[in-house]
């Protein structure tokens, strides 16, 4: 996507530097557009786990990144191969629910197998990591035009805007490039569709609020930001038509793990007859698994992200306690939406049932 007019990618090598991976600083918007370096495998673990960056896509794409310097700095080791199953250790330790980044690690991996040195090693994970990054992109302009026909078919029926509600930040922050929820939502904007984006402002780290409204205000998507517990209402005075989410893990089942209160947001929706979608590129599904609720690891974060907010103040961003400092918080920062809440699954190979046959329907080899 553009900003300021220049199209813009959330990941990138540095323009005179391909030692160095730069990547936007997501934790500084909206009040900042900041690009940060990583010149190791540390550091890029450091910005998956303090949420740098973030959202499914991106991290896997930042492990693949990662695993590339770590092979310029095993190039010196003589057992170079060790040190680079190592650094996919700790990449994969970062964050436990996006199962993109232990899609992108085996990939990574897999690459290396088909090497003989390090030098080898160095070329074969940068080609690896940026063939990631280019597919991640297109199977997120795919999703955008399947998902696209969804908001075409509600505008011919009711000739009014079409009024979308999202999640958490599943944009092309959260990827490498159009994002997947708001795929659809830029190619109608694009096309002339009137659409209205309801950005649920996501609760703790707010990353509707922060990252969602701020990429579709770049773009010029009419939005408006809402506290995470209004969906149902909206839902109730018939102001939703469509709801499109992300997701961090789709099991083979078709259940969805996504942003904390995703789970609520599609009960509300099958309780009001909103047609409630999860958009995904095929990385994110973990073949693996059937029962979401049982079988997906929750990563549960610092009670802290609960306790205090930041925002801007005229002194800067600062961070405010929100509740009794000696209360206890729970962070569970994911929960699991069963796949009969699910209308479809949105894909780059077109949109399915959330069950196991309309996955295989789709993608017939995982059979
Ligand atoms: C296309 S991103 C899909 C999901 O990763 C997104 O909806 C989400 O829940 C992100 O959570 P986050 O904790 O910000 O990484």
């Amino acid at each position: 996507m553009k900003i300021n007019g220049e199209p813009t990618r959330s990941i990138r090598l540095h323009p005179d530097n391909p030692r160095v991976v730069q990547v936007i600083d997501q934790r500084q918007l909206p009040h900042q557009l900041t690009w940060m370096d990583l010149a190791s495998v540390d550091e890029a673990a450091y910005a998956i786990k303090d949420m740098v960056v973030r959202g499914a896509p991106l991290i896997g794409a930042t492990a693949a990144m990662g695993m590339y310097l770590a092979a310029l700095d095993a190039v010196a080791e003589p057992d170079f191969r060790g040190v680079l199953t190592q650094a996919a250790h700790s990449l994969g330790q970062t964050r436990p629910t996006a199962v993109n980044l232990h899609w992108a690690l085996t990939s990574q991996m897999e690459a290396l197998e088909q090497v003989a040195t390090a030098s080898e090693a160095v070329d074969r994970l940068r080609q690896n990591a940026e063939a990631i990054l280019t597919a991640d992109e297109e199977q997120c302009r795919q999703i955008g035009l399947h998902g696209v026909q969804l908001i075409e078919d509600i505008y011919a029926r009711t000739g009014q805007p079409v009024n979308i509600l999202t999640h958490c930040n599943a944009g092309w922050l959260a990827c490498v490039d159009w994002g997947t929820a708001t795929s659809p939502i830029y190619h109608a904007h694009d096309r002339g569709l009137p659409v209205h984006v309801w950005v649920d402002e996501t609760r703790p780290r707010n990353q509707g609020a922060k990252l969602t409204a701020w990429e579709l205000g770049q773009h010029g998507v009419p939005h408006t930001v809402i506290p995470d517990n209004a969906g149902g209402h909206l839902m109730q005075h018939g102001l939703v038509d469509l709801a499109i989410v992300g997701t961090d893990r789709t099991t083979r089942q078709g259940d969805v793990a996504n942003k904390i209160g995703t789970y609520l947001k599609a009960l509300a929706a099958h309780d009001n007859g909103v047609p409630f979608y999860v958009a995904l590129p095929s990385s994110t599904i973990d073949w693996t698994l059937r029962d979401g609720v049982k079988e997906i690891p929750i990563e549960q974060r610092s009670q802290d992200e609960v306790k205090y907010i930041d925002g801007l103040s005229p002194h800067g961003v600062t961070s405010v306690l929100i509740c009794p400092e000696s209360s206890p918080a729970a962070n569970y920062a994911f929960d699991v939406t069963p796949a009969r809440l699910v209308t479809g699954l949105i894909t780059e190979r077109g949109i399915c049932p959330a069950s196991e046959a309309g996955l295989l329907s789709l993608f017939p080899e995982m059979a």
